[in-house]
């Protein structure tokens, strides 16, 4: 059993924004995480299949599948949704492998609309479960709020999501997912394919040859071999290019301030400072994302730190370059070459400098065009995006965080009794002073290192805020929502002597700082508090305030404070059944005999208001609060 007195208190901090619980880059290749189908036929959501937002447990479709599947939410009391049987609607605005299209059509009626303009997309977006793009869309806050709501997936058919307003995508509850893994060797062919034809002028010697002429002398190259390359970016892409500029005979050098120096030195490679890199390097190749810290890094001043003569690759993205400064450092033959697959704008204007230069070789955005990365990315991305529409949390989820399919299962009735405290935490606040700060205390006998709660917490978010708001809360928006209404959510987790097999013993919601309108629910430091655990799989309510009690939380809860006395079980038990009204359980808790007690009584319906009534007006009945689970 749990023993608070043996606890060993881990204090967490505030959860942090969703965006930076993105996972670590990896090279490897995550399998989609699936769960067994046959919850769908259980659930209440597959009626509402072309609308499910998607992405974290739904407590009604646990309860009925009595599996511990994740499924989709939704909130259930969608009536315009509800009834339809209609497969999922999936637009795809770009050109995508016939593999994946294939697969989607299987799975949902799919429309290919290439070539929309920004406000036809915004017109037709609305139709639609899913969008599927490459880099050529860009999804926009415009695009997310013309999309009704009913938007629930955007699919990157690549690597790149720096097209998609990801904090729109998040504040709107629409997870983005992308295709992180497929395009990856293509990418890195391409970067080779322009180091060695920049390297021997392949372009320019084959336009001269082409218009006629025999310049033997005009384009003598330079060689790999032995020459310094720097990485800078050692990711997926980096890493595969780092590879193959060994195997050329090239010394690598690489920056990246967060890839692991262990990973690189096992290909041989030595991780170097941003100034290092770009200061020794003959060959500098850019494979690093587009972010805030990346935009525009190469830029006059770090032109001015290269070795004179230097040459630049980019297959990454346009941004991290000043283009003009890269005109510049061109000029002033600072940069003797470059090659470009990339560009800040995509197609570079006609007028644009970076087009005269013949010692510039320009591919337009080919690094993922191969067949094969094609195909691969196009499976990819559809079975990301089915698989979210079905309901599974995506491996390659982007604005959303990760859980292992093992974590999942193991969380999934925890996840229910943690949306169904929240959900009874908030009715017992009697108002005035609003919510500020909730508090999460996990109980359990694992190292907290093994407990991921990003789950439970979002699901404690959820039961909170939506019944009291017209907000909907999922996995993508919860920490998004609870933060924009200005909800602090703090965890702790809390070591007990109990089972290692069970991932938590206990979970305990506490709103601070907040009357209740059952008073008997505030703990001795006046936060409204409940308890709950997992019994034979079922969330039961284990605590409120300092009472103990016992009932599993399903249907209705009626709580009763009164004088510990003998008959009180009977009297309001008399009362329900003179009015048809179905007990499904009952518990009794107190703290000292013959004192105060609680009774917590499950009803299958809600009671009429003159019922009620007279439960209260049971002489030692002292508070009574109705709530619904
Ligand atoms: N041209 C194309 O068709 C094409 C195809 C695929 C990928 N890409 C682009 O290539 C880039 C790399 O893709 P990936 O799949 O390897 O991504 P990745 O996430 O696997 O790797 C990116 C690496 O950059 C590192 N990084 C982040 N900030 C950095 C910084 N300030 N300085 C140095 N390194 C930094 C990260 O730590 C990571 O290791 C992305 O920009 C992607 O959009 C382009
Ligand atoms: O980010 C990517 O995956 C690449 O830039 C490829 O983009 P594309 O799918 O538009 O070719």
């Amino acid at each position: 059993m749990a023993s608070a007195s043996s606890a060993n208190h881990i204090l967490l901090s505030p959860p942090p924004s969703l965006p930076s619980l993105l996972p670590p880059p990896s090279t490897a290749k995550f399998p989609h995480i699936s769960f067994p189908r046959n919850y769908l036929s259980h659930s209440s959501l597959i009626r509402s299949q072309p609308h499910l937002p998607c992405f974290i447990t739904n407590a009604a479709a646990l309860n009925t599948a009595q599996s511990p599947n994740i499924v989709s939410l939704s909130k259930t009391t969608d009536p315009d949704h509800t009834t339809n049987t209609a497969k999922p609607t999936i637009l795809v605005s770009e050109k995508l492998g016939e593999g994946g299209l294939d697969l989607l059509r299987s799975f949902a009626d799919v429309e290919c609309l290439y070539g929309m303009s920004p406000e036809q997309l915004c017109k037709e977006i609305s139709r639609f479960d899913a969008l599927i793009v490459r880099s050529g869309t860009k999804v926009s806050r415009e695009v997310f709020q013309a999309a009704n709501g009913r938007l629930k997936v955007v699919g990157r058919a690549g690597v790149g999501i720096d097209n998609v307003d990801l904090q729109a995508a998040t504040e709107l509850g629409c997870l983005v997912v992308n295709a992180p893994t497929a395009n990856t060797i293509a990418a890195a062919e391409h970067a080779i394919a322009l180091l060695a034809s920049m390297a021997r002028n392949v372009a320019q010697s084959d336009a001269s040859v082409k218009s006629g002429k025999w310049q033997r002398t005009k384009y003598i190259g330079v060689s790999l071999v032995g020459k310094t390359i720097a990485i800078m970016g050692f990711g997926k892409v980096g890493s595969e290019v780092a590879r193959r500029a060994k195997g050329l005979g090239m010394h690598v050098i690489s920056h990246d301030p967060y890839a692991p120096a262990d990973r690189a030195r096992a290909i041989g490679v030595d991780l170097v400072s941003f100034d290092d890199a770009i200061s020794t390097a003959d060959f500098i190749s850019l494979h690093m994302p587009l972010t805030p810290t990346t935009s525009k890094v190469f830029n006059d001043d770090t032109f001015a730190k290269m070795k004179k003569g230097a040459r630049i690759i980019n297959v990454a993205r346009g941004g991290v370059i000043d283009e003009d400064a890269l005109v510049r450092a061109l000029e002033s033959g600072v940069v003797s070459q470059a090659a470009l697959d990339v560009f800040s704008e995509e197609p570079p204007p006609s007028d644009s400098k970076l087009l005269q230069f013949e010692n510039v070789t320009l591919t337009p955005h080919l690094g993922a065009s191969t067949k094969e990365a094609q195909e691969g990315v196009a499976v990819e991305i559809a079975e990301a995006v089915v698989g979210a529409l079905r309901g599974e949390l995506s491996a390659t989820a982007v604005n959303a965080p990760m859980v292992p399919a093992e974590v999942l299962s193991q969380l999934a009735p925890y996840v229910l009794l943690a949306e169904k405290l929240g959900r009874l935490a908030v009715q017992l606040v009697a108002g005035g002073e609003g919510i500020k700060a909730v508090k999460v205390v996990y109980r359990s006998a694992r190292d907290p290192d093994d407990l991921d709660t990003r789950l439970l917490r979002a699901m404690v978010i959820k039961g909170i805020i939506e019944p009291i708001s017209d907000s909907f809360v999922n996995l993508v928006n919860a920490d998004f929502t609870a933060k924009q209404k200005g909800l602090r959510i703090s965890e702790e987790r809390v070591v007990v002597d109990s089972s290692p097999e069970n991932p938590i013993d206990s979970i305990q919601v506490l709103i601070s700082n907040t009357e209740s309108k059952f008073a008997s629910a505030e703990s001795e430091h006046g936060n409204v508090s409940i308890e709950g655990r997992v019994k034979y799989g079922i969330p039961h309510l284990t605590r409120v305030g300092s009472f103990s009690v016992d009932v599993s939380l399903e249907g209705n809860l009626i709580l009763c404070c009164q004088v510990d006395q003998p008959g009180m079980i009977g009297r309001v038990g008399n009362i329900l059944g003179e009015q048809n009204y179905n007990v499904s359980f009952m518990s009794v808790g107190r703290t000292v005999k013959r004192t105060k007690a609680i009774m917590a009584i499950g009803v299958d319906e809600e009671p009429d208001k003159n019922t009620l009534k007279k439960i209260g007006e049971v002489p030692a009945i002292e508070e009574f609060v109705f709530l619904k689970l």
